[in-house]
């Protein structure tokens, strides 16, 4: 078999994907419509041609404005649905999915109105499709760390539905000690944490977000290439970096594809795993991402089952379930 026949049919995890980057213009278009809410683009196409982007906060911009057509329960439900039919069809069988409940509050929607919506979901992809799947609530750095912490607050009573707080938007200039005290909270509330480091800012906020955010996980993690000694403590430490071929390519961290790190990632033993981040605006799923990088880079068949084998391994299922996952690999 080869690599691409093997990964479009294996069962596989996604551990790095915003929920709000699911949102596909079609979708968009739809929901803009029957909450009358105005977009500034004239159609479909249209809306697609702005999608070029010279950094991160060029797409956080558009990203952010895609989310103002959110406003009621179905419509949270509605995209995280229309996420969950795409990874039936990709045969993902668990997503760890990131949600930015600022970015939905700071315009007025309540925080219930958000989880109420991705939950019902989730639900429903479990019945339906059999997939399993966990939340991770992201606190925005370009606000306050004040601002996490009442969005800590506010999940207080839905803790049951969270299993870990997550750390992302624009990394420059917002490093992970800015929410030292939050993230001390948010673990002691029994979150497990998260964080997006190293994707545009160096590897000085990874060791940031090892050292004082504790985190488990780095979304991301590219730019700890730079420094040796932290590349021999992420393998020896295993810690999992949920890697974005596409989303590095369109936000112009890596600039062709035949030059992404992935490999050489995987080379150095890191424990790299490989997701779509905001698919609807970078070009493509899970599978596509897995695909791109096999063919630029001529991932080896044993390089693609290791891929897979991080996607479980690394996640924050239990041992047991981990273990039952993997033997369907
Ligand atoms: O790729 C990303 N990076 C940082 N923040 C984000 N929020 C959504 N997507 C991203
Ligand atoms: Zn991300």
């Amino acid at each position: 078999m080869t690599p691409s026949e093997y990964i479009k049919k294996v069962p596989k995890a996604e551990l790095h994907l915003h929920i709000e980057g699911s949102f596909e213009p079609e979708l968009m278009f739809e929901i803009a419509q029957r909450n009358k809410i105005e977009i500034p683009y004239e159609s479909i196409e249209e809306l697609k041609k702005a999608y070029q982007f010279g950094n991160l906060q060029d797409f956080l911009d558009i990203y952010y404005a895609g989310a103002n057509v959110l406003i009621h329960e179905q419509d949270f439900y509605d995209l995280t649905m229309d996420y969950f039919k795409q990874c039936a069809k990709e045969n993902v069988v668990h997503a760890e999915i990131m949600f930015d409940p600022q970015t939905h509050t700071k315009r007025g929607v309540e925080f219930s109105t958000v989880i109420n919506g991705i939950q019902r979901a989730r639900e429903e992809a479990e019945k339906q499709f059999g997939i399993s799947s966990l939340l991770i609530m992201s606190y925005l750095r370009h606000l306050s760390e004040d601002d996490a912490f009442e969005t800590l607050q506010q999940s207080l009573p839905y803790k049951h539905l969270i299993k870990a707080v997550g750390l992302d938007s624009s990394e420059k200039g917002n490093p992970p000690s800015k929410f030292q005290k939050v993230f001390e909270e948010s673990i002691k509330e029994g979150y497990i944490p998260v964080a997006h480091a190293g994707e545009e800012g160096p590897a000085e906020y990874i060791y940031e977000a090892l050292d004082l955010l504790k985190i488990v996980r780095i979304d991301h993690g590219n730019n700890g290439l730079s420094d040796p000694k932290l590349v021999e403590r992420l393998v020896e430490e295993k810690i999992g970096l949920t890697v974005c071929p596409l989303s590095n390519t369109a936000l112009r961290n890596v600039d062709q594809i035949n030059n992404h790190p992935l490999k050489k990632m995987l080379d150095l033993g890191l424990k790299v795993t490989v997701n779509s981040d905001d698919p609807a605006y970078f070009g493509g799923y899970i599978t596509e991402n897995y695909l791109s990088c096999i063919d630029a880079l001529d991932l080896s068949l044993k390089n693609v089952k290791q891929l897979v084998r991080n996607s479980f391994e690394y996640s924050f299922l239990s041992d047991k379930k981990k273990e039952e996952f993997i033997a369907k690999i």
